[in-house]
């Protein structure tokens, strides 16, 4: 099969960046376009030096792309900014494939969007179109899909371990607690002050404690789940590492016993390829799925009666972003879902 030409929009970013490392070595794959805002003009040695060793096309600004050329776009520009430069890109190839990292279509509810961002949706037409790229659960949809919104990376942890319990009626659904805990390079590339090495590097920070825009967007698929609307508790922590998240969800118990849950996830994750259950005993650890694509999930007993504790671990900027950016698009063009996709864990 010919290589598909890709595009990505916010390259000198962390997501583009991983997308770039991971679809360099993608048996299918051929970087033509990469795209930065004040970063453009630059080549992409210059603004990552780990590409030493690979001919990238120059980063340009987005509009300056021809994207008649292109057979799909990866998506890492900030959420906000990203609706209407889809549109624009749409606009001048409507065949073209898109997957959006950014959180701009992930909401169906145009009035939650609003809610939750501040402002009206400037693209309702695709927030319409566009289909939640939760691959274990949307693999038919992202099959057809023109426009994929690949969830976010807490989303991605948390629902993984929830929705096949929501899904069974092993959970109550309206008890849910998630703690979750992302490496500093889940806010991204751009210099800020929370996440400087003096004051990111030897704490832990809780953050939007109660108010993250996570919370709407796992309560929306938990809730397709559940088929009914659900409200969780979600509380994220910045952690001092580069990449990795863990997220912690405290669960009651309707008529299972945990190793019922085990027993779920298992069933429900026999034959993906992505995701692994641990066994009895074993604690899922950021070091076991980093700079991988995959995701580890564990179930233990809580020590209070009929309550169980479920923990996720997966990499932000690949399975949380770039790495199941890529497996949805495996799916769009009919590959192998884990072409580029199989780099085991580097551990330590
Ligand atoms: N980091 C993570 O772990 C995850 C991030 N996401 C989401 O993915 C998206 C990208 O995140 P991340 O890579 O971390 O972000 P970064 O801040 O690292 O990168 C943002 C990219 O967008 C470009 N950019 C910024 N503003 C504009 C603009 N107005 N017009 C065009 N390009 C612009 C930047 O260019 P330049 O550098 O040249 O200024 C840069 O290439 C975000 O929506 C984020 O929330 C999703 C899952 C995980
Ligand atoms: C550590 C940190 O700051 N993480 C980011 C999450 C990154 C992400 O997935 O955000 P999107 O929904 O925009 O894709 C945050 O909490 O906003």
């Amino acid at each position: 099969m010919s290589s598909k030409k890709i595009g990505i929009l916010g390259a000198s970013g962390y997501t583009g960046a991983d997308a770039v490392r991971l679809l360099a070595r993608h048996p299918n794959a051929e970087i033509i376009a990469l795209t930065a805002n004040t970063h453009a003009g630059k080549s992409m040695g210059d603004v990552f030096p780990h590409f030493f060793m690979l001919g990238l096309p120059k980063l340009v600004e987005w509009e300056k792309v021809d994207w008649s050329r292109l057979d799909a776009v990866f998506c890492g520009l900030p959420h906000g900014t990203t609706q209407e430069i889809i549109a624009a890109v749409l606009k001048a190839n409507p065949k073209i494939k898109v997957l959006d990292m950014s959180a701009d279509f992930r909401l169906r509810d145009k009035n939650t969007y609003a809610q939750w961002y501040g402002h009206e949706h400037r693209a309702l037409e695709l927030q319409g179109e566009a289909v939640y790229g939760l691959t274990e659960f949307y693999r038919d949809k992202i099959t057809s899909a023109r426009l994929v919104a690949c969830p976010g990376c807490y989303p991605t942890a948390a629902l993984l371990a929830l929705v096949p319990l929501a899904k069974a009626k092993l959970i109550d659904v309206d008890d849910i607690i998630i703690d979750a805990k992302s490496g500093v390079t889940g806010a991204g590339r751009g210099l800020k002050q929370n996440t400087l090495f003096s004051e990111a590097g030897e704490g832990l920070s809780p953050y939007s404690v109660g108010t993250h825009r996570h919370a709407p967007e796992i309560e929306q698929e938990i809730g397709v789940a559940a088929g009914s609307a659900v409200t969780i508790n979600f509380t994220p922590h910045l952690i001092p590492m580069a990449r990795g998240e863990l997220c912690t969800s405290y669960v009651k118990l309707k008529g299972a016993t945990p190793d019922d849950l085990r027993t779920a996830l298992e069933q429900a994750y026999a034959n993906e390829p992505f995701v692994h259950v641990a066994s009895k005993g074993v604690l899922p650890q950021t070091q076991n799925v980093r700079g991988s694509n995959y995701v580890q999930i564990g179930v233990v007993a809580d020590r209070i009666k009929n309550r169980a504790i479920v923990i996720s671990t997966l990499d932000n900027l690949v399975k949380g972003s770039a790495g199941q950016a890529i497996q949805n698009m495996n799916l769009m063009f009919g590959l192998p879902e884990t072409a580029g996709l199989e780099q085991i864990a580097l551990f330590p």
